[in-house]
This record gives structure tokens, C-alpha cells and sequence, in this order.
């Protein structure tokens, strides 16, 4: 990605499905009995990966101008490609959707971001807990419920969004009734009960700590599921308006699944405009220093403690973050201190100091995050910065660069081919 920065942004954006919502929407659409369809679906390199591992099990899909429709009535059971399942975390609900299917899976371990240790203990309970063997041998796991899968109580020793929808993906057509306790409550896993309820699953109490799920036979699509909005891709655009911009309206948004995070704007001193759907940036000035620490939702997301940064930069005095999810996701700073950001890691703790002019650089976007607290400086910086390994960005924001130029930002994507989906 080529950003010739120092351009004030100005304008309209509207944000795209939530890239968490749809990667597990996609494994979840091989549950069902007949032809599924989103709207609003993002287009990433997350969900073109994940089409090209349906076509593996003989799933027809087609995406166009935000509608994916998927076909799984004609799945067969093989081998799944591991490059596209390793290009991606959320490869790993396979684990829970073939299961359910078919009452074995075998997949290689998942791929996705680079963000420190992401163990998968707690899907692999869930799953022997409802009653499948698990064995694992030269990075690929193999799973099986030879007499099928049958409810039960599943205690998660932490809490995970991974593994709390794999559990619900593989309970949903068990026989008997799950209960999963101290469960994810993020807003992607209600979008998925509510996709899986539609068609006929009992799923209740997302969005609480304890969810029943009462297995059926079948699950049978009637209508559209629209996909909620990207809570993490709306953080961003905040953030970079706040930053840089002259006043910007952001569309399709749900202001309540981003309270953590407009409030901790709103304490920095930017004075959001926040309606029922959309939220306006003005310009802004005066920035105070605030400490965040992320959690797990309704707290402040790990995903948005990078693009929060470059906005941190420009307040007065240290601003603090400690990543309780992922204290090893620090890849940005090493990136942003090439460009003259003041910012150091000391034992897990971030900490950000006014900077007053960042430059351009050539420096490497490790992960998706990292690579849109990148964007963001790039874009408030004097001359260019190359973002390598773009394809990180890609993977999770939106058809990014059209957006951002029509917000009157100068980005390009050079090299296409290293970002094609092979
Ligand atoms: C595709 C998707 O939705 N990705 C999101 C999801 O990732 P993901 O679902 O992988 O993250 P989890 O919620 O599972 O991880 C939370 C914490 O639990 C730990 N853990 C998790 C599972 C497990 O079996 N054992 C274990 O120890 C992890 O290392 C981490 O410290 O939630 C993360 C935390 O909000 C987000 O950053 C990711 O964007
Ligand atoms: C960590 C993330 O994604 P994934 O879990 O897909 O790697 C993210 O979206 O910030």
C-alpha cells in the first residue's frame, strides 16, 4: 500500500459487514438444508479464501456487490485446501460446522493474525465434551463422533469468541441440549444465533454469559441474513477522522456495540455526533492522553487498541495501553517508530507520547491491526510510506483504498498479485 500522506479527509464513508460476523457465517451456511444468502458481506481476502475452501467440499458460491449466496445442498466430504485455511483464523469453524455435518472433520491448525500465543484448547474441550475423539498429528487435527454428537454442559475456562461459536456451530444439530457457561458475549455471536435461529435452531441467551442450545434436525434458510456492521472497521474510520479529517460522516453504523470505544474517544475531548445509525467526526484539535486496557466485550476491543494509536500520538502527555487479550500484540510499534511516533513497549504496556510530525517510511504490516494503525499514520504523515504485506490489511477492511480516497485520501495498491488469492 503507497500512502503519500498530509491530506485533511473530509466527507462520507459507509461501513461494510462485520469480517467476524461473516467468517463464521460462511462455515455456519454449510449446516443448512438448502441455499443460503447474506447481504452486506464484506469483500476481504478473509471471505474469497474461505469460498475457495467450500469449493473444496463441492459448495457452489457467489459473491457480487455484497451478496453471497452459497449452496451447500451438494457437499461432499474431502480433503480441505490447507493454504486457504492457514491464510485465515476463523478457518477453524469448519471444525465446528463439519462436525455438525458430518460427525468428523479433518483440518490443518487455522492461520489468521500474528498476535502472540492463540491456543484452540477450549474449542477441542467443547467439542469432546459433546462427544467427539480428538487426535492431532503433524499440524492437523482430526475429529470425530462416532456415535454422533450429544448436549452437554461446556464450562469455558476462559472467555473466547472462537470458541463459544464453534461449541454453538457444532451443538446446534446435536442430539439434546448444550449449555455453554462463561461464553463470549461479542455481537458477531448473536448475528450467528440469529442467522441459525432463522433457520430453525433453538439457540438462546447470546449475549449473555450462559447460552442453551437445544439441537434440531434440520436448518432450512428462508430469507436474507443481513450482516451487522464492523464494529472494528467503524473503530478505525473513528479514529482516523478524529485524527485527520475536517469533518466526516460515517454511515451503517451501531453506535452500542462501540460504546467502550466512543467513550474513550468522547474522554480524549473528540465531540462525536452520535445518532441511531451513523456517527459524525468533526474536526478536532485539543486531544488529552487516556489509559486503555482491553477486555473482553463490552469492554475495549483488542482489535481497536492499534488503530486507536496514531490518534493517541497526537493528544497532550502519555497515553497508556495494556493488552489484556494479547499482550504480545505490539507488532505496530517498532513500524510507527520508523515513522517518528514516540511510542515504546515496556512489559506489556504500551505507552504513546505526543509526537508532533510523523514522516513517511517504508515499514511492514505484520498483522490486520497493525496495518490499519500503519494507514492511519501514513495518512497523517509528510511524504510517502510503504505499507508492505498488505494483504494483512486486505484481509479484513473493506475495498479500503476506494474508500478511503473518496474520504480524499491519496492510497494506492501496487503489486496486486501478492495479495491474489491463489
Ligand atoms: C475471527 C475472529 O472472530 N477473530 C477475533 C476473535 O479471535 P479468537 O476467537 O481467536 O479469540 P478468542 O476470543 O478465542 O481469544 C481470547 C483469549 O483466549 C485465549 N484462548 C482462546 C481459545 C482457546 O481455546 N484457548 C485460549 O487460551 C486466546 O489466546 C486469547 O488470549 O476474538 C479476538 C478477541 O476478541 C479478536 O481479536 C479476533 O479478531
Ligand atoms: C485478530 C483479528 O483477526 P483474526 O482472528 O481473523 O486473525 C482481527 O480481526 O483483528
Amino acid at each position: 500500500m503507497i500512502i503519500q500522506g498530509g491530506n485533511r479527509l473530509s466527507g462520507e464513508v459507509t461501513i461494510g459487514g462485520a469480517k467476524n460476523s461473516t467468517v463464521a457465517l460462511i462455515p455456519a451456511a454449510i449446516l443448512a438444508d438448502t441455499p443460503v444468502q447474506f447481504d452486506t458481506v464484506p469483500d476481504i481476502l478473509d471471505v474469497h479464501n474461505l469460498m475457495i475452501i467450500l469449493k473444496s467440499m463441492n459448495v457452489k458460491s457467489e459473491f457480487s456487490h455484497g451478496v453471497l449466496d452459497i449452496d451447500p445442498t451438494q457437499i461432499i466430504e474431502a480433503e480441505l485446501p490447507s493454504k486457504a485455511i492457514k491464510s485465515l483464523r476463523a478457518s477453524y469453524y469448519f471444525m465446528g460446522a463439519l462436525l455438525g455435518r458430518f460427525h468428523r472433520a479433518t483440518l490443518t491448525f487455522p492461520g489468521g493474525d500474528n498476535i502472540g500465543p492463540r491456543p484452540i484448547d477450549q474449542h477441542l474441550k467443547a467439542f469432546k465434551a459433546l462427544g467427539a475423539t480428538v487426535s492431532e498429528n503433524n499440524g492437523t487435527v482430526h475429529l470425530e463422533a462416532k456415535d454422533g454428537l450429544h448436549g452437554a454442559r461446556i464450562f469455558m475456562d476462559m472467555v473466547s469468541v472462537g470458541a463459544t461459536i464453534n461449541a454453538i456451530l457444532a451443538a446446534v444439530r446435536a442430539e439434546g441440549t448444550t449449555v455453554i457457561e462463561n461464553a463470549a458475549r461479542e455481537p458477531e455471536i448473536i448475528d450467528l444465533a440469529t442467522f441459525l435461529n432463522n433457520m430453525g435452531a433453538k439457540i438462546r441467551g447470546v449475549g449473555t454469559d450462559t447460552i442453551r442450545i437445544t439441537g434440531v434436525n434440520t436448518l432450512q434458510s428462508m430469507n436474507t441474513h443481513t450482516i451487522i456492521a464492523d464494529r472494528i472497521e467503524t473503530g478505525t474510520y473513528l479514529a482516523l477522522a478524529a485524527a485527520l479529517g475536517d469533518g466526516v460522516m460515517i454511515h451503517n453504523v451501531i453506535p452500542e456495540h462501540l460504546e467502550s470505544f466512543t467513550s474513550k474517544m468522547i474522554e480524549m475531548g473528540v465531540n462525536l455526533q452520535i445518532d441511531s445509525d451513523k456517527i459524525y467526526v468533526p474536526k478536532t484539535t485539543k486531544l488529552k492522553a487516556v489509559h486503555v486496557k482491553t477486555m473482553p466485550f463490552p469492554g475495549f476491543a483488542t482489535d481497536l487498541q492499534q488503530p486507536l494509536t496514531p490518534l493517541m500520538s497526537l493528544a497532550d502527555g502519555d497515553s497508556v495501553i495494556v493488552d489484556t487479550i494479547y499482550p504480545k500484540r505490539v507488532k505496530h510499534v517498532p513500524e510507527l517508530q520508523k515513522m517518528g511516533m514516540r511510542i515504546e513497549t515496556h512489559d506489556g504496556t504500551i505507552v504513546i507520547k505526543h509526537t508532533d510530525h510523523l514522516h513517511g517510511a517504508n515499514v511492514t504490516a505484520g498483522e490486520i491491526r497493525a496495518g490499519a494503525a500503519l494507514t492511519i499514520a501514513g495518512l497523517m504523515a509528510n511524504g510517502t510510506t510503504v505499507i508492505n504485506n498488505a494483504g494483512n490489511i486486505l484481509r479484513g477492511y473493506d475495498r479500503i483504498v476506494w474508500k478511503l480516497n473518496r474520504l480524499h485520501a491519496n492510497v494506492a495498491i501496487e503489486d496486486d498479485s501478492s495479495v491474489k488469492i491463489s
